[in-house]
């Protein structure tokens, strides 16, 4: 059984499904670019919504210190996610900045993608593998994409992982199965239009990935 965390939610309906079907992370998008990203005023209103036992992560792309400040002195998150082209010495900064875990993603799309995991391993408190956002994209993640899963068989890194990119409920239990994957995380696999969350969705996701 892995844990799932179910990014991008905006509305406090799908908070609540997500949570009553079992999952272990929320993700909040601070992302403007994203067509889920909510505002510190809306993660205000929806962070404390969230029940005991599952964590809130707060999702950014590249973000200087004055967002991290603000969203970090009045947005009660449990988990800073990097999504960007932050180097490992950032990761640590961020740490200390914020003082909370941080999860930093990292794409694949090949085998010469891995020695990033055993670096960013070193100053990570948790690891996201996630597809490789293709060169033209608008965002660098959440594109629905999968990579090629069969790179992560039998591979181990220093911290514990989230397996993502293009998972959905028909395609998670395999995902799982192939990679081992303690944890998963899902953002347009759980939508039935981009930013839009679907409560159906939701809970076959995480029916299926337990
Ligand atoms: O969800 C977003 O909009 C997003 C924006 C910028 C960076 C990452 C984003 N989401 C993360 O991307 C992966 C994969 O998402 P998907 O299931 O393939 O849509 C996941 O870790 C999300 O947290």
């Amino acid at each position: 059984m892995s844990q799932v965390k179910i990014c991008g939610l905006r509305r406090p309906e799908h908070i609540s499904a997500a949570a009553e079907a079992g999952a272990r992370y929320v993700g909040l998008v601070f992302f403007p670019n994203s067509p889920r990203a909510v505002s510190v005023d809306e993660a205000v209103m929806l962070a404390p919504l969230v029940p005991v036992g599952v964590a809130r992560v707060g999702l950014f792309v590249d973000p200087d210190d004055a967002l991290l400040d603000e969203v970090v002195a009045r947005v009660p998150l449990d988990v800073i996610q990097l999504h960007g082209s932050e180097s490992p010495d950032r990761v640590a900064a961020v740490k200390a900045l914020t003082g909370l875990p941080v999860m930093k993603a990292v794409g694949l799309s090949d085998a010469s993608d891995l020695p990033a995991l055993t670096d960013y391993g070193l100053v990570a408190d948790m690891l996201l593998v996630d597809a490789k956002p293709p060169r033209d994209a608008d965002l660098p993640g959440g594109n629905g994409l999968s990579f090629d899963w069969r790179l992560l068989v039998g591979r181990k890194w220093l911290r514990p992982w989230m397996l993502a990119g293009g998972l959905t409920a028909q395609n998670v239990a395999e995902a799982i199965r192939l990679t081992g994957a303690p944890a998963v995380d899902v953002s347009s696999g759980v939508e039935a239009e981009p930013g839009l969350k679907d409560e159906g969705l939701i809970r076959a996701f995480i029916a299926a990935a337990s």
